[in-house]
């Protein structure tokens, strides 16, 4: 009960904050289509009322609002009584990511950047990461940790993966023996998570061996929002809070588990100092990029469309190692890969166990590679892997339908005219590109519900826009980690396929749905499968 009373006085605080911002008219006055307010936050998904109250899943709400507005090139929310455009035309999304860039580099508005930075150092930490850098500080560390994520550096660090793909499938071979089903979601996160905490920690996270390892335990935590956690946010947010938390000397952000981290990448670092011990993980790889040391070297895989348009015209000015940069760089890789890439792999081999077809095709493509394979490690190396059309098929398929990030956000950081109209938006204002949307709409992806790899052959492919896939984002500011990604997705599906046949069962649901409190597209049921021996 106190709980909700603290948060309803909060909310009127902040409803008394936003009359003195909202334009709520905004986009009735410029004949732009809106969805329906709702008190205190407006419509927006990401800040909405019924997100809040964990009813809808807010990616969900972003593709209802844009079904029920007929799928307008764009349409208008509010976030915080401001105004916030949201984009569901593939060209216009195009316009804003890449053509228009300059105008919007950050990723959320000023003020909330501000707000969200604090003066804790806990705080720091989080402030600092890539995702939530504003302006030039963003893109000095965007350009001095690309090359770490160059198909050249991804290649010397298959050995790692291969070692946690080994765990994987032997802990998927005794779900096998056993007959029973068992749940995607927490299989691949413990492969997420030991992929990483080798990668980019260098410690061994052991979670096949122990699930509640000390690091399976605080990554879990970073990822758990409680009462408690959310009420910081939002005491943050109204004015005065911060101040009053600065005093008691408390974070926004967890305290506990952000140092739990800060200790172990910093105890990697002193160690491969003192030792000059190197690993060529990411962690080594960051610190030479710290030192810019890391050669920029143009792969032929690097020289499509997106990665061109993801170029960034910016000179770094380089300074000594940061150690708040460096353990801001390993979290972000923690946060921004874990789930999503573990996510992704489960949600994949559930739509494979529920499309046998479309597992037998992907499982012939897989055993011709075997055939070829003269490997010692037993798994396909780096050009093997990467020359499978259907396994990336199938994995983008699974992103197209159920994209982990429905919501691409983008600040404006110069006031913009919204091409085409004598709508401006102001600086600080919201654009999101709304994902969700454009990948479910039926003039792009026809039978928008139905999972089907074949829309992404090479052919189908060229026949649409190129940006009416945005599972990874677009232009300079897009995920930095989707070939690590993508990596470690395939050779983790690579090695359990080879051998093992994903099989749906009575227990398996017939359709998933997004988890209400999650702020990615995370399936809200278990998913449950049983695995059987090729
Ligand atoms: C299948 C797994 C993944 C998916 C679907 C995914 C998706 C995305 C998306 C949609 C964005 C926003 C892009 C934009 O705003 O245009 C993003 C950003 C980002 N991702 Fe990923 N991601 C994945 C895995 C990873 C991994 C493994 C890492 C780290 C190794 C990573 C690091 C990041 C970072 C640092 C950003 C922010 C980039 C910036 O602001 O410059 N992601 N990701």
């Amino acid at each position: 009960m106190i709980p909700e009373i603290i948060i309803g006085i909060l909310c009127i605080i902040g409803y008394f904050y936003i009359k003195l911002r909202r334009q709520w008219n905004f986009w009735k006055d410029h004949n732009v289509p809106f969805p329906p307010p709702e008190f205190p936050f407006g419509s927006s998904p990401v800040f909405c009322w019924n997100s809040f109250k964990q009813k809808i899943n807010m990616n969900d709400m972003a593709r209802n609002q844009a079904i029920a507005l007929g799928f307008p090139k764009f349409y208008g929310n509010y976030v915080f009584g401001a105004p916030n455009m949201v984009v569901c035309d593939p060209e216009m999304a195009k316009q804003i990511m890449v053509k228009d860039f300059d105008h919007f580099v950050d990723r959320q508005g000023e003020d909330f950047t501000k707000l969200l930075a604090g003066g804790h150092f806990v705080d720091k930490l989080w402030a600092n990461q890539m995702t939530s850098l504003p302006g030039d500080r963003w893109k000095n560390t965007r350009a001095t940790f690309t090359p770490v994520f160059t198909a050249g550096k991804l290649k010397g660090m298959i050995k790692f993966i291969y070692e946690v793909t080994n765990d994987l499938v032997k802990s998927v071979g005794e779900e096998a023996k056993s007959g029973k089903t068992f749940e995607l979601k927490e299989k691949f996160g413990k492969f997420s998570m030991d992929t990483i905490a080798t990668c980019a920690f260098g410690v061994n996270a052991k979670s096949f061996q122990d699930n509640d390892s000390t690091f399976a335990m605080n990554a879990r935590a970073v990822f758990r929002n409680s009462r408690a956690d959310m009420m910081r946010i939002i005491m943050a947010l109204i004015p005065g809070g911060k101040t009053v938390m600065n005093i008691f000397d408390t974070p926004i952000n967890k305290k506990d588990v952000t140092m739990f981290f800060y200790d172990i990448i910093k105890g990697t670092i002193e160690h491969r100092v003192k030792t000059k011990t190197r690993r060529n993980d990411l962690v080594d790889l960051m610190i030479d990029a710290m030192k810019a040391e890391i050669p920029i070297e143009q792969d032929k895989e690097e020289d499509g469309q997106f990665d061109k348009d993801a170029k960034l015209n910016h000179k770094v000015v380089h300074k000594q190692v940061d150690e708040i940069t460096m353990v801001a760089t390993a979290l972000v890789i923690l946060v921004a890969g874990y789930d999503t890439t573990a996510q992704t792999m489960a949600v994949t081999s559930y739509f494979l166990a529920k499309n046998e077809d479309i597992q037998e095709k992907l499982y012939q493509e897989i055993m011709e590679c075997v055939g070829e394979m003269e490997n010692e490690s037993g798994h396909p190396d780096y050009n093997q892997i990467q020359s499978l059309p259907y396994l990336d098929m199938v994995l983008h398929e699974t992103l197209r339908l159920n994209p982990v990030l429905g919501l691409i956000t983008r600040a404006c950081t110069k006031d913009y005219i919204i091409p085409g109209t004598d709508i401006l938006l102001k600086k600080g204002n919201e654009v999101h590109i709304n994902a969700m949307a454009i990948h479910a709409n039926p003039d792009i992806y026809p039978d928008p519900e139905k999972y089907d790899p074949e829309r992404f052959t090479k052919e189908a492919k060229s026949n649409r826009h190129p940006y009416a896939f945005l599972g990874f984002g677009q232009g300079p500011r897009n995920c930095i980690g989707m070939r690590f990604a993508l990596l470690e997705a395939k050779l983790g599906l690579f090695a359990v396929l080879r051998k093992y046949k994903f099989v749906a069962t009575p227990e398996t649901v017939d359709k998933f749905t997004l988890d209400p409190g999650a702020f990615l597209s995370a399936p809200k049921e278990p998913l449950l499968v049983k695995v059987v021996e090729r």
